[in-house]
């Protein structure tokens, strides 16, 4: 029996099965829905995984996870619905879309979890909110944490948090690599190769965050230690204050926490 069959393999689907691979999850336990025949063939290439064009093959899976957007996950389930029986799970990463839209629309005893994962699992460094659903059980959340363990690391968390959950992690890699091309190009503004630029920035930000989990010690103290008095760091982080950056990323995470929530109903 295929153990897990994952639906749309574009970026974040695609990210979870280079996770699992890399994890050592045997390729023959997992099957990829792609219907562009041209993305299938990429994806066999690149991953030696099993693809097929057909939604039937979800019949029988454990685990089902649903990687397509918002606003195709509705016509997925409504398809693959006459396939699905009590016992499997049905996993969704989809923003916003809530667990009981999602049970509404499976039959009975089909446990729905629903997941907020990052890009970065495809390095097994991404993060993972997981809840669950009504009809789950307590070993099918576990199999869907040990699923999305491959990826990183996984917390439980209540639904009501999820979109909360999206404006931090789900979406949080795209501010980081924003920071970071931004510091790549004032490096190049300042003189720097652009290697050389890229290089600094990219480990600063990878130590920084290494330091802060490992450390444990609050960010604002850690911050602190960087700033000397009168020095460099006081200079920069008052050019930061004054332009409102940490108001702009309070504005953005609760817009993209808002647009979570509309995409409930999408
Ligand atoms: N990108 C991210 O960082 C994160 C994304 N998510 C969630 O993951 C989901 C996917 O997002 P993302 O990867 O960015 O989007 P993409 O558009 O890159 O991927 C969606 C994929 O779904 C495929 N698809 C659509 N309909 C079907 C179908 N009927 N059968 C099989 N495959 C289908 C698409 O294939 P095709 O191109 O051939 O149409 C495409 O490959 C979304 O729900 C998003 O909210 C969650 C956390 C983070
Ligand atoms: O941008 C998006 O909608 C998705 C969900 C979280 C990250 N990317």
């Amino acid at each position: 029996m295929t153990k897990t069959v994952l639906v749309g393999a574009g970026a974040m689907g695609e990210a979870i099965l280079a996770g699992l691979l890399k994890s050592g999850r045997p390729a023959d336990s997992l099957v990829v829905v792609e219907k562009r025949a041209e993305r299938a063939a990429e994806l066999v290439a690149a991953h030696g995984v099993t693809v097929s064009d057909d939604l039937g093959v979800v019949a029988g899976a454990e685990q089902v996870l649903l990687a397509v957007k918002p606003q195709d996950i509705f016509a997925v389930l409504d398809e693959i619905a006459p396939s699905l029986a009590a016992g499997q799970t049905v996993i969704s990463i989809a923003a916003g879309v809530t667990i009981a839209s999602i049970e509404a629309r499976v039959p009975a005893g089909v446990a729905v979890v629903r997941v907020m994962p990052n890009t970065p699992a495809l390095v097994s460094e991404g993060i993972s909110a997981l809840s669950g659903g009504l009809a789950a059980t307590g070993a099918q959340v576990a199999a869907a944490e040990e699923l999305m363990s491959a990826c990183g690391t996984v917390v439980v968390v209540p639904e009501k948090q999820m979109d909360a959950v999206t404006a931090v992690s789900g979406s949080g890699p795209a501010y980081v690599f924003y920071v970071i091309d931004a510091m790549v190009e004032a490096g190049v503004h300042l003189g720097l190769p652009r290697p050389t630029a890229h290089q600094l920035a990219v480990q600063t930000v990878l130590g920084s965050a290494v330091m802060a989990r490992d450390t444990g010690t609050h960010p604002a103290v850690l911050r602190e230690q960087v700033t000397s008095p009168a020095g460099t760091t006081a200079a920069a982080l008052r050019q930061l204050d004054e332009r409102g950056v940490r108001a702009a990323f309070l504005a953005a995470l609760e817009a993209c926490r808002d647009r979570s929530a509309e995409l409930a109903g999408s």
